[in-house]
């Protein structure tokens, strides 16, 4: 009996630093999800579909079965708790790191040493809250979706928790990094049941991410 794989992947970064650790498992996308309205994209294995779905659907499409691998940032898994989800391999890909930012003339140091308030606006208020809260800093979390860096330019937050990379965003907005949480990559995540029920198709596949992967390390 032939097993499919499903693998979950979002579209741009991850999808892009993805396709290389396919193609060293022999494994071709045959369809570019930038120009195709397709959500489920065939491969050069008849056995192997991707699905394409938000970066921080990856982990509840993995954890539910519904894929049985996929990519996602460590961000994206803290937020999600990562339950259900075996982590075999850190890839490399998408790397960045989990910040602290504020205006440029926002004295940060001064603030948390006085143990003030601090109102922080994120994406990630699970990083967020778990970073201030081993500080011992008070913090009011203001969850937003997207565009963070306009936060404390309008007023509504002292600080934000964002990813950075090259700082050109920060910069643009005359935000300064004043923190760095963590650094963030990319994992391979596998669905606990497939990881045994499918091992024979999966492991080959994961050894060749793991191998193509080491190189970015
Ligand atoms: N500027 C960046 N440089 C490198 N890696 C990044 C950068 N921004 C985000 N990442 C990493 O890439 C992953 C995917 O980012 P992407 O921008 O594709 O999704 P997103 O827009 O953050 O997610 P969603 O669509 O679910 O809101 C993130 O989870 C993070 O780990
Ligand atoms: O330090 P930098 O190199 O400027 O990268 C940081 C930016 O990258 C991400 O946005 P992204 O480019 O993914 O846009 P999106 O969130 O709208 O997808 C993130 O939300 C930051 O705004």
């Amino acid at each position: 009996m032939v097993m499919e794989l499903i693998l979950a992947l979002s579209k741009g970064r991850i999808f892009e630093d993805t396709m290389p650790l396919l193609e060293a498992a022999g494994i071709k996308v045959l369809e570019n999800p930038e120009t195709s309205r397709k959500l489920i994209l065939p491969t050069s294995d008849p056995g192997i579909r991707v699905l394409i779905v938000r970066a921080s659907d990856v982990p509840t499409y993995v954890q539910h079965g519904a894929a049985d691998f996929g990519v996602a940032g460590k961000d994206v898994l803290l937020e999600h708790g990562g339950e259900g989800l075996y982590q075999p391999v850190d890839l490399h890909i998408a790397k960045c790191r989990m910040s602290v930012a504020t205006r440029a003339g926002f004295d940060y140091e001064t603030a948390v040493r006085q143990g003030a308030r601090l109102r922080v606006a994120t994406k990630f208020t699970s990083i967020a809250r778990e970073h201030f809260g081993k500080k011992g800093v008070h913090v009011d979390l203001i969850k937003l979706y997207g565009s963070m860096e306009l936060a404390p330019l309008v007023g509504l937050s002292d600080a934000i928790v964002d990813v950075v990379s090259t700082g050109s965003t920060l910069r643009a907005n005359n935000l300064v990094e004043v923190e760095e949480i963590m650094d963030i990559s990319s994992r391979l995540v596998v669905n606990q049941a497939a990881l045994k029920m499918k091992r024979a198709r999966l492991q080959p596949i994961i050894e060749a991410f793991e191998r193509a992967s080491l190189a970015k390390a």
